[in-house]
């Protein structure tokens, strides 16, 4: 049974002057379960966390944390709410154990800094200031500040941004093992591997509305009739001539699959058997060409942006 939600933000519309940040976002957040709001640039992921924390007012629409308006009620929503923000917000004077330090006099419980700090590696430059610090590093620090009061709710944004892999590794464990505390957990990303690896919900903005939402699994069309759905990619040795395309496009309609022509590119999407491969690459060979490159692979929630939207998420 999944618990009551904590947050929950109902037709809400923000403009900034002309530019229509969000136009009608619906979305709910629930204990211990991560919900992923995976959009481009300027799709209205910073804008929704600014409104569900209180840093800004919808112009119209609801949104509640705790059952709490975040900006009328803020004494009641603010201390159990944890928020890494893009900038960071960090003061550059200080450092990080100071930051940590100053805020954990700030909550009623706290976690063990130090060893927060050993294990998202922010001992090894904890010497200098935050002025001083490389763009991870400071979102190391950006993270363990928000996670410093045990916060229930959590929001994150891009919280991966700019580190090695290693500090992304840390950073998901983190943010699994909050999952598995009963924290309630929103991140915004347009990194696929953050979505797929950590996400129970995925939320795909565009254009300041849900384009669409579901589990990972559910939004790739992990199955269709049981069958799983996969991608076959064909590199050919040239782009087809067009009596091999008619060929491919015939071949793709009776398979029931997408077929996507790109240069010498062939893409198809579908429940995508072994025949079907055979088929596609025979044609290929029949019609005079040669296959360069072959790859089954699974799709990606990326994928799933092309369909719904013709452009790539980056
Ligand atoms: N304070 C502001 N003043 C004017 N326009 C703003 C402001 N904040 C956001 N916007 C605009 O609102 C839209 C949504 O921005 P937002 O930062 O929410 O997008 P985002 O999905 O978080 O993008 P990114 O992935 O680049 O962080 C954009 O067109 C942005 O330029």
């Amino acid at each position: 049974m999944p618990s009551a939600a904590v947050l929950t933000l109902d037709g809400v519309h923000k403009s900034f002057g002309p530019v229509q940040a969000l136009a009608g976002i619906s979305l709910s957040a629930s204990p211990g379960s991560i919900l992923a709001l995976l959009g481009p640039n300027g799709a209205g992921k910073s804008t929704t966390i600014a409104l569900a924390v209180g840093l800004l007012r919808p112009d119209a629409g609801t949104v509640r944390a705790f059952g709490a308006d975040p900006v009328a009620q803020a004494a009641a929503t603010s201390p159990r709410t944890g928020v890494m923000l893009q900038d960071g917000g960090l003061p550059m004077g200080s450092r990080p154990m100071e930051v940590l330090r100053h805020l954990s006099r700030l909550y009623p419980r706290t976690r063990d800094i130090d060893e927060f700090a050993e294990r998202l590696g922010i001992t090894a430059f904890a010497g200098r200031t935050v002025r001083r610090l490389s763009g991870g590093e400071r979102q190391r620090v950006a993270l363990a500040a928000a996670l410093v009061g045990e916060p229930e709710l959590v929001f994150l944004d891009e919280p991966t941004a700019g580190m090695d892999p290693q500090a992304r590794l840390a950073v998901w464990e983190v943010v699994e093992e909050l999952r598995a505390r009963g924290t309630a957990i929103v991140l915004t990303t347009h990194t696929i591997d953050d979505a797929e690896r950590l996400a129970d919900d995925v939320v795909i903005v565009d254009h300041g509305t849900v384009i669409a939402r579901g589990t990972p699994g559910a939004l790739v069309g992990a199955e269709i009739h049981g069958e799983p759905v996969r991608r076959l990619r064909l590199e050919l040795a040239q782009r087809p001539e067009p009596v091999l395309q008619e060929a491919l496009e015939a071949l793709a309609a009776r398979h029931g699959h997408e077929l996507r022509i790109s240069g010498a590119t062939v893409t198809l999407t579908g429940k995508v058997s072994t025949t079907a491969v055979h088929e596609l690459t025979g044609a290929v060979i029949q019609h005079g060409s040669e296959v360069t490159a072959l790859a089954l692979e699974q799709r990606t929630l990326e994928d799933v942006f092309l369909d719904l939207t013709g452009r790539s998420l980056r």
